[in-house]
């Protein structure tokens, strides 16, 4: 067993939220964009983060959102970190941190190696990074697309603030993405859905169990 971390993100039910905690998640993920098949109201991610036991960290995704759009999530949902999955500048990020008191986790979309140089940029203002496939031009979603990237291009990357990998992970595949990548933690949506927007509890407790019985493999130079 390792002590990879897992977030379960894009949960729409109490029932999602109870079989991430059961399973041994250590986030779990709200969606607040409208146009995902996992969006909540603010109402909704209300609910499900009261029934969200201690321990499981409620993190809210957002896509490029306005003070406004913030403020009213903040004000009515719980939450222990904000995830900005849009084109956020650094500063953008680091205003964020600075008015909401949160915990701020940017993602950042890689398709190659030249999309790797931002990352440092970010992990100046950032508290955590998000390395997730970066989206086809015609996608609807900047993410929870259950597309990978090439986990080569980040194998033995290290950042100086925490990371995670994101994108087409699934319980088949989470063993090998820790072993690649040497990552610590993982986020997973579309992966252990039923259809979009429909968590299946059999699928995230066979991811965490992947994941954390995943060894990871040093690389060697
Ligand atoms: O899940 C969504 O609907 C979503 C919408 C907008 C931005 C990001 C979204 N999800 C995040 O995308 C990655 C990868 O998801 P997947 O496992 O490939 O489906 C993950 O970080 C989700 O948090």
């Amino acid at each position: 067993m390792t002590d990879v971390r897992v977030k379960i993100c894009g949960l729409t039910r109490p029932g999602d939220v109870e079989a991430a905690a059961a399973a041994g998640a250590a986030y779990c993920g709200f969606v607040f964009f409208s146009k995902s098949p996992r969006h909540l109201g603010v109402y909704q991610a209300r609910d499900l983060a009261l029934g969200a036991p201690p321990g499981l960290a409620k993190v809210a995704l957002v896509v490029n959102a306005d003070d406004a759009t913030l403020d009213a999530i903040t004000a009515v949902v719980p939450l222990d970190m904000l995830q900005l999955h849009g084109s956020e500048a650094p500063a953008r990020v680091a205003a964020v941190k600075a008015r909401y008191g949160l915990p701020v986790m940017k993602a950042v979309g890689v398709a190659s190696a030249e999309d790797l140089s931002v990352i440092d940029d970010y992990a100046r203002v950032a508290d955590q990074i998000l390395v997730d496939a970066k989206p086809p031009r015609d996608a609807a979603l900047p993410g929870g697309n259950g597309l990978a990237f090439d986990w080569r291009l980040i194998a033995g990357r290290r950042w100086p603030v925490p990371w995670m990998l994101a994108g087409g992970l699934t319980p088949e595949n989470a063993a090998d993405a820790v072993a690649m990548t040497g990552a610590r933690q993982l986020d997973v949506s579309s992966g252990v859905e039923a259809a979009p927007g429909v968590k299946d509890a059999d699928k995230i407790r066979a991811f965490v169990r992947a994941a954390q019985g995943a060894r990871a493999v040093p690389k060697l130079v």
